[in-house]
């Protein structure tokens, strides 16, 4: 009999949840979910999803704190499926959500993310641990807590991150044994490719600049499209600078690629996740997805004066959610600043 995956799903939202029932839809994982502002509606309702992959149910089991497998005296997790969204500036971090749950030197942690560099805090608070580089092409939203629509085909790229303390075979076998089980439903393409890197910051050339201009500007990617003067004035330019960035990285961007991703999207007036976020007055990962390739850019001495701009507008927007979140606080009346 096939073994069965011990996976733990945390982020249980739109990519996690989606995540979630192919694993449990397989056959080869049992997965655990960690829900939170979810909890609540999925233990009365269980989920709601519309889902263009999955016609049948397969729930995972879910919960609503992170598993202190030490103290509550579990089996280790084999997996731990992270779908947040890596919200690197606010505490806690994902490596400070997830540490309860990780066994040193067993626990393989998938971080299903956007963004670049997401794996160095990972690596640092886990150094013994297998991490993996995630690159989810899929649709999906939670349109309320516990209903998931998935509206476009769930295609994931998976391969490790590469932590220098860890034999490459070994990390290797993880990430093949993850395309195993989440292959295994037969409804999902799921690929190794140990050039995960690359996929990562083509990704990114879509993210940082299309999910930075529609939040900064309120506007979705189609009527950008009809408008065209915010794709010549902040898009492409945006686009060009990361591929100016990455090809430094060592990561060379194919000709026309930024054509291709000025295109890429349907014209459904769609708003990136950023900006899904930034309406519903959520943190949004522009650490990982604009300050990382700025940061690799300085370093590089590679001009970005387009993505410098604009991380410096999503570090201001996002001053502010802080501010209404409660977690920043004013100095009193009279001020007496420079
Ligand atoms: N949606 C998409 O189509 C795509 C998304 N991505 C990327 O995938 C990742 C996940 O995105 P997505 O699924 O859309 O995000 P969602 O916002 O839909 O889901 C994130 C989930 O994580 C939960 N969460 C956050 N912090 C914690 C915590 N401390 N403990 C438990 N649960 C927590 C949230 O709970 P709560 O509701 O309580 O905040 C929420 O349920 C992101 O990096 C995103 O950029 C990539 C490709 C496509
Ligand atoms: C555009 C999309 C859905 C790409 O798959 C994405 O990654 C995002 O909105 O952040």
């Amino acid at each position: 009999m096939a073994e069965i995956s011990n996976v733990l799903l945390v982020g249980s939202g739109a990519v996690g949840t989606m995540g979630a029932y192919n694993l449990e839809s397989g056959g080869l994982a049992s997965v655990t979910a960690v829900l939170r502002s979810n909890y609540a509606a999925v233990s009365s309702n269980g989920f709601n999803i519309t889902s263009m992959d999955h016609a049948s149910r397969a729930d995972p089991s879910v919960r609503n704190t992170i598993p202190d497998v030490v103290k509550e005296n579990l089996k280790p997790f084999d997996f731990i499926f992270v779908a947040t969204k890596n919200i690197a500036d606010v505490h806690p971090t994902v490596s400070e959500i997830i540490a309860p749950a990780v066994t040193p030197g067993h626990t393989t942690v998938a971080l299903i993310q956007n963004g670049l560099n997401i794996e160095k805090p990972l690596i640092a608070a886990f150094p013994n641990n297998t991490i993996l580089s995630g690159v989810a092409l899929i649709g999906a939203t939670e349109t309320q807590p516990g209903s998931i629509l998935h509206d476009d085909h769930d295609h994931l790229i998976i391969g490790p991150f590469d932590n220098p303390n860890i034999p490459l075979a070994v990390q290797l076998a993880a990430a093949k044994k993850f395309v195993e089980i989440y292959s295994a439903s037969g409804k999902v393409d799921c690929e190794l490719n140990e050039n995960v890197g690359f996929v990562r910051w083509r990704k990114l050339l879509y993210n940082a600049c299309y999910n930075s201009a529609c939040t900064i500007t309120r506007m979705d990617t189609t009527r950008m499209r009809i408008v065209k003067q915010p794709i010549d004035d902040l898009v492409r330019p945006l686009m060009l600078e990361i591929c100016d960035i990455s090809k430094a990285a060592g990561y060379q961007m194919p000709d026309g690629i930024v054509e291709t991703m000025i295109n890429v999207d349907p014209w459904s007036f769609f708003k990136p996740s950023m900006q899904q976020d930034i309406e519903k007055g959520n943190f949004i990962e522009f650490e990982n997805i604009v300050g990382e390739p700025l940061r690799e850019a300085e370093k590089l001495g590679v001009p970005a004066p387009t993505l410098k701009v604009v991380y410096g507008i999503l570090k201001t927007l996002q001053w502010t959610t802080k501010e209404n979140k409660g977690l920043v606080t004013l100095p009193q009346l009279p001020l007496t600043g420079a």
